[in-house]
C-alpha cells in the first residue's frame, strides 16, 4: 500500500514537472537532472522519516508548536511556563509536545491523561531528568528528589516516610514544632501595629521548625545562630540555581562549557553545605555517644539527625544507609520542606485578606474549636474543617509546584494514543487542571465551600487526578504528613492570635513568580493586631 502511495506521488511529480525537462541546452539539462535527483533523494528521506513510525506500528508523536530550528520552543516559553503551557493546551489539546533546545517535552493537562502517567504506567514514568545544578548539589543526584527509580531511591524514601515522618515520630517531636511556633507568635506580638512581611516571617518560622526537627538545639548560641543565618542564605541560593533555566540542561553537548556558570556556582554552594553537614553530624555524634564507644545513649533526644545516625549505627539494620545518603536526605528535607510550606502560608493569608468574610469564618471556627483563652495546639487541627477548606482552595488557585517536578519516560510508550519516546520529559500541568472550567464551577472564584461538600474526595493523597497540589503516584511529595501539619499549625496560630489588615493606602497584588515554586511576585505586607485579651497567651 505504501509503495502504491510512493508510485503515485512519483507519477504526479513527473507529470507536473514535464515542463522542467524541456531545457534549451545540454548544460541546463545536466543542472536540472542533478537538482531533480537531489529533490528526489530528499523526498525519499522525508518519506522514510515520516512513515517510519507507521511502518514500525508506532503511534505518532503528539501534536505541538513548531518552534525554531535548534532552540525549539525555548524562546517562547517566557517566565511563566505554567501560563504559556496552559495557553498551548487550548490550541493543541490536553497532550502536546514541544522541543526545549534538544529536549523533547510532553505536557499533559487532563485528569485521564495524568492518570495514565502516574497510575496506569507509573513505573515507566517514575524517573526524573535532573538539571545539572540538582545533580551537583545532591551528591550526583542520590537524594530522593532526583534519584532514578531504584533501590537507592526506595531506601531513602522508606527512611523518610516510615522512620522519620511516621505519625508516631511526628507526634514525638511536636514539642520542637510548638517551640518554634510560639517563638514566632511572641515575635509578631512585639511588632503589633507595624507592617510585617508575611512570607519572610513564615519562611523563618518554617526554616526554624525544620532546623529544630533535624538537629534540635544544635543551633543555639551566637556562633550557631550566625551559622544558621548563613545556612538559610545558602539554601535560598540553591533554590535559585536549581530553578534557573540553564543552557547546559537544554543542550547537553554544551554542558562542559558551563556557559551560565550555574555548575560553578552550585559547586561552591555544595562545598559549603557539605562541610556544614559534616560539622553538624560531628557535633551530634560527640553529644550522642558516650566516651566514644559508638553506642547511642541519649534516647530522650528525638530529632531526626539522631534517628538517622541511630539507624546507620544499628548492626542488624534492614536499611543500610550511607553517610552521603544521610546528607542528601537532610538537604531534601531543608530545601523541600521550607519554601513550599511558607509559600502556601503567604498565599492563604493573601486570599484571606482579600476575602475578609472568609477570614472571619476561620477565626470564628478557631474561637469555637480552640477557645479565646487558649493557644492553638496541633491536636486542634483535625477539627478546623473550614480552615482546611480554605487551604485546599488556595492550593487549587495557587498550586505551589504548578508543573510538579517533571517525570522522565524510562521506556518508549504510548500516552493518550500518542508516542512518548524514552527520555522525554513529561510535565503534568496542575495549574491548568486546577482551573479547568470543565472540571470546576467558576474556576477563578475563591470558594472554600467547594471543598466542604464531600471531604472524602478532596485530600492530598493524589488519588483524585483533578486536584494534585502534592503530585501523585510513586514520585508524589514524600513530606505530606509534615507539610500538612506545619502549614495548618502556623496558619491557625497566626489567625487565632492576631487580626490582620493591609497597611493603609496599599493594595493586594496577586501576580506570580515561578521558579519551580510559584510565589507571590510582591511580598505580602500586613499589619497584625492583638486578638486575644489574655496577654499570657503571647508569652
Ligand atoms: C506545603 C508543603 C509542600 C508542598 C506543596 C510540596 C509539594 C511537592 C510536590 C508537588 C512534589 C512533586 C511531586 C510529583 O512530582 O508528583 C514534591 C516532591 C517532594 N517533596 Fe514536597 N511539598 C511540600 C512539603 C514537603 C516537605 C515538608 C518535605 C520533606 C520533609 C518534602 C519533601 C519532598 C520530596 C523528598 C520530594 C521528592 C519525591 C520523589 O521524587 O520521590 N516536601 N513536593
Amino acid at each position: 500500500m505504501i509503495s502504491n502511495v510512493l508510485y503515485m506521488t512519483l507519477s504526479i511529480i513527473c507529470n507536473q514537472w514535464a515542463w522542467w525537462w524541456e531545457g534549451s541546452n545540454n548544460e541546463d539539462k545536466l543542472a536540472r537532472t542533478v537538482l531533480t535527483v537531489l529533490i528526489l533523494i530528499l523526498a525519499i528521506f522525508w518519506y522514510r522519516w515520516a512513515f517510519r513510525k507507521v511502518r514500525n506500528g508506532m503511534a505518532p508523536l503528539p501534536p505541538g508548536p513548531m518552534g525554531l530550528p535548534l532552540v525549539g520552543y525555548l524562546p517562547f516559553v517566557g517566565t511563566s511556563p505554567h501560563l504559556s503551557f496552559t495557553e498551548l493546551s487550548h490550541v493543541y489539546g490536553p497532550i502536546y509536545k514541544l522541543w526545549l533546545g534538544k529536549k523533547l517535552c510532553v505536557v499533559l493537562s487532563s485528569p485521564l491523561l495524568v492518570k495514565e502517567v502516574v497510575r496506569d504506567q507509573d513505573l515507566n514514568f517514575a524517573y526524573r531528568d535532573p538539571p545539572i545544578a540538582g545533580l551537583t548539589i545532591t551528591y550526583g543526584g542520590i537524594d530522593i528528589l532526583w534519584s532514578p527509580y531504584g533501590p537507592g531511591w526506595r531506601l531513602l524514601r522508606k527512611v523518610l516516610v516510615r522512620e522519620i515522618l511516621s505519625n508516631t515520630c511526628l507526634d514525638n517531636c511536636y514539642p520542637l514544632r510548638r517551640h518554634e511556633i510560639r517563638k514566632t507568635i511572641r515575635d509578631v506580638y512585639t511588632k503589633i501595629g507595624t507592617p510585617i512581611d508575611i512570607g519572610k516571617t513564615s519562611f523563618l518560622t518554617e526554616f526554624n521548625v525544620v532546623m529544630n526537627l533535624l538537629w534540635g538545639s544544635m543551633f543555639e548560641g551566637e556562633k550557631s545562630s550566625s551559622d544558621g543565618a548563613k545556612f538559610r542564605e545558602v539554601v535560598s541560593e540553591i533554590l535559585e540555581q536549581v530553578a534557573k533555566p540553564n543552557v547546559s540542561d537544554f543542550f547537553p553537548m554544551l554542558a562542559r562549557f558551563d556557559l551560565l556558570g550555574v555548575e560553578k556556582k552550585t559547586k561552591k554552594l555544595f562545598l559549603w553545605i557539605d562541610q556544614f553537614f559534616d560539622s553538624i553530624i560531628d557535633q551530634r555524634r560527640k553529644k550522642d555517644t558516650v566516651e566514644g564507644d559508638g553506642t547511642f545513649k541519649s534516647e530522650e533526644r528525638k530529632d531526626f539527625l539522631h534517628l538517622l545516625l541511630k539507624l546507620k549505627e544499628q548492626e542488624d539494620t534492614t536499611t543500610p544507609i550511607t553517610m552521603t545518603q544521610i546528607k542528601a536526605l537532610l538537604l531534601d528535607f531543608v530545601v523541600g520542606g521550607t519554601d513550599t510550606t511558607s509559600t502556601i502560608v503567604e498565599w492563604v493569608m493573601a486570599e484571606m485578606i482579600r476575602h475578609p468574610g472568609v477570614m472571619k469564618k476561620v477565626q470564628e471556627e478557631l474561637a469555637d474549636v480552640v477557645g479565646m483563652n487558649n493557644i492553638v495546639e496541633e491536636s486542634n487541627l483535625p477539627n478546623l474543617h473550614y480552615l482546611d477548606a480554605v487551604v485546599k482552595e488556595t492550593f487549587r488557585l495557587h498550586p505551589v509546584v504548578p508543573l510538579l517536578i517533571p517525570r522522565c519516560a524510562n521506556v518508549s510508550c504510548t500516552v493518550g494514543g500518542y508516542s512518548v519516546p524514552k527520555g522525554t520529559q513529561v510535565f503534568l500541568n496542575v495549574w491548568a487542571l486546577h482551573r479547568d472550567p470543565q472540571l470546576w464551577d467558576n474556576p477563578s472564584e475563591f470558594k472554600p465551600e467547594r471543598f466542604l461538600n464531600d471531604t472524602s474526595i478532596w485530600d492530598y493523597t493524589g488519588n483524585n487526578f483533578q486536584y494534585l497540589p502534592f503530585g501523585s503516584g510513586r514520585r508524589m511529595c514524600a513530606g505530606v504528613p509534615l507539610g500538612g501539619r506545619m502549614m495548618m499549625y502556623e496558619l491557625a496560630s497566626l489567625l487565632h492570635s492576631f487580626e490582620w489588615q493591609l497597611p493603609r493606602g496599599t493594595e493586594l497584588d496577586f501576580s506570580e513568580n515561578l521558579k519551580i515554586i510559584l510565589k507571590k511576585k510582591t511580598p505580602l505586607i500586613a499589619i497584625p493586631f492583638q486578638r486575644l485579651s489574655n496577654l499570657e497567651l503571647y508569652a
